[in-house]
């Protein structure tokens, strides 16, 4: 019981905001109606059940004109049933479709507002596989609420409505064993819902472990899909070092994993089926048994017993509405499960800076980014690079270098305000426009012009402008390809990524360029054409490298050393011993 509030609970929370969003009359209204729709179909149902007894009644009497007018009263109810059907599902789709919308715009936007989709990763997120949660996650519980949640509404009105016909149907037809009447009040009603409840409690004690199990399975198939994609990501280098058997290995022990579960699951739900089937079958007979005492001690017609036939089976399968939709029940749980994950995760990982010391990014009123007490750590906790009173001057060109590994990428995520973990502060200037570059750009997949300019938008950016700055970097012959599609990370080499990485920053033309190794993949002569491109198209622009060539050392004007203090680097100034030092450390 605690389990079913608390699951109700974050379905509440997953499921209200909808429904207070700014689409929410047109939800409201479409919610509204497919209510309504669905409580006619349980007023058809009682006025069905209720016809069952004359018509029968006016067989048995050989009634002729009795027998004509159910007829005309019966394609009347069933015309009626069939329209309210057709567009109680037609509304119902169209709700899912509105809701799905909204959920998924909400999630997308909470997912990849600030850098909360890299944060997640860094925590070791638990809500593993986002792309699942935000896709198929969604739509199943969008779908699996509004389905679950009509049955129940549908199932309360239907047991209520029929127990009242049942319990009239009782005193018509008292149970009569060995030539006595034996009175029980409603008696029918008892024999139904002991029944039904015998039927539903048996299927959750066999049931039960399958919402894990399903939970499981969900997990092992988007694992084992996460890894193909891998595996299709990086085919280049899996060919290179001859890897597929390596691959094929890794990929059938996950796919291990989703057969063993898979097992397990078959083995369950046979005998989940095993049950329920065979409580179908014998609910079939169950109640024409019960009162066939009564019927053939001639106290009740034939039309009464039909109609408690039917009325048996409407009270039997409202209350063995779990029974029936135990299955997708406990899919829906597991689907609760892993949506309320996902949106734990992601306030988790917003809410970082509110919860812990983190390093503070600020915007200043000066004009240089100055670095003070500034601790970077891992996201365990281990101190990693230390910088204080460290100073960046509008103009000035600095060449960072230190071994690998001494902390001087996550230094300048820090920088870019992605890295939380830390403490200390960095000031921004106000107005001042940061790119960073890295060793290997990203380029989304789609028209290259697009791909040059990210992140503006398609049309932001004059052709004749991406053309110009392509042929500057030394890609005359892209420059022709503007509007072709392609997965440009994968079809360029490294060299020419960074190429176009260069064109990016002389497009965006940033006041602060970070080069994180941006040029490490192309030929010194190349390397230094593209250096003094940038001096000459971004004079004003502050920039700051991380290399590791020497004649990197010409094109800038101060050069600082990660300088191994103990445990972690330290950022400081250059010079002949601190460079004794990092060639020591190494
Ligand atoms: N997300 C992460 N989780 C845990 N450790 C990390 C993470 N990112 C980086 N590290 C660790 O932080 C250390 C510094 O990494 P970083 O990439 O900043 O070094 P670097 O100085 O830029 O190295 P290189 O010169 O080789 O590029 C490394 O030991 C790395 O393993």
């Amino acid at each position: 019981m605690k389990n079913i509030s608390a699951t109700l609970a974050v379905v509440w929370r997953i499921a209200g905001p909808y429904f207070r969003s700014e689409d929410k009359w047109a939800g409201r209204g479409l919610l509204g109606v497919v209510i309504a729709m669905e409580l006619t179909l349980v007023a058809i149902n009682v006025l069905l059940n209720q016809w069952q007894n004359r018509f029968y009644s006016a067989l048995q009497a050989y009634d002729l004109n009795e027998f004509v007018m159910e007829v005309w009263i019966f394609i009347g109810l069933a015309f009626t049933y069939v329209a309210v059907a057709v567009y109680k599902l037609y509304l119902n789709q169209w709700l899912q479709i509105r809701w799905r919308r909204w959920l998924t715009q909400h999630y997308l936007g909470e997912w990849l507002e600030g850098a909360t989709h890299y944060r997640m990763q860094l925590k070791g997120d638990p809500a593993d596989n986002p792309d699942q949660r935000i896709t198929e996650d969604v739509k199943n519980f969008v779908e699996q609420t509004l389905v679950l949640g009509l049955g129940l509404l549908s199932s309360i009105v239907t047991l209520a409505s029929f127990v009242v016909i049942l319990w009239g149907l009782s005193n018509k037809a008292p149970l009569h064993i060995y030539g006595t009447d034996i009175v029980i009040p409603g008696f029918l009603v008892w024999c139904a819902m002991v029944y039904a409840i015998l039927g539903t409690g048996l299927t959750h004690w066999i049931g039960a472990p399958l919402i894990n199990l399903n939970f499981e399975q969900q997990r092992y198939e988007a694992d084992f899909r996460f890894n193909l994609i891998r595996v299709r990501e990086n085919s280049e280098q899996i060919a290179l070092l001859k890897g597929e058997s390596a691959e094929r290995g890794h990929l059938l022990h996950r796919f291990g994993s989703v057969i063993a579960n898979w097992y397990a699951i078959m083995s369950r739900t046979k005998r989940l089926t095993a049950f329920t089937a065979s409580y179908g079958q014998a609910a079939t007979i169950f109640p024409y048994v019960v009162v066939a005492p009564a019927y053939f001690a001639k106290r009740i017609q034939l039309g009464d017993m039909m109609q408690t036939g039917s009325a048996f089976g409407s009270v039997q399968d409202a209350l063995s509405f779990f029974v029936t939709a135990y299955r997708s029940l406990a899919e829906w749980r597991a689907i609760v499960a892993r949506l309320d994950g996902f949106e734990m995760s992601v306030s988790s990982a917003a809410s970082i800076a509110a919860r812990e010391p983190t390093i503070g990014v600020a915007r200043s009123n000066g004009k240089a980014i100055t670095l003070a007490q500034l601790l970077v750590e891992l996201p365990n906790g281990e101190p990693l690079v230390s910088a204080d009173a460290f100073t960046v001057e509008p103009a000035e060109r600095v060449l960072v270098s230190g071994p690998s590994g001494s902390g001087k990428s996550t230094l300048f995520r820090a920088i870019a305000g992605i890295w939380p973990f830390g403490t200390g502060s960095i000031a921004i200037p106000e107005k001042a426009r940061l790119m960073m570059l890295p060793q290997r750009p990203y380029f989304p997949i789609g028209p290259l012009g697009d791909a040059v300019i990210y992140p503006a938008e398609h049309g932001t950016v004059a052709p004749e402008k991406i053309a110009e700055a392509l042929n500057a970097v030394g890609m005359p012959r892209l420059a022709k390809r503007l509007d072709e599609d392609g997965h440009w990370n994968r079809i360029l080499s490294l060299g020419e990524q960074q190429r176009l990485g260069l064109a990016r920053a002389l497009l965006h033309a940033p006041d602060y360029l970070f080069l994180d190794e941006a040029t490490a993949s192309l030929d010194e002569p190349s390397e230094g054409r593209l250096y003094r491109l940038l001096a000459e198209r971004l004079p004003q622009a502050t920039i700051v490298s991380i290399g590791h060539r020497s004649t990197l050392d010409a094109f800038h004007t101060r050069k600082v050393m990660m300088v191994k203090d103990g445990d972690i680097h330290v950022l400081g100034k250059g010079g002949e011993a601190a460079q004794a030092e990092t060639t020591a450390a190494r």
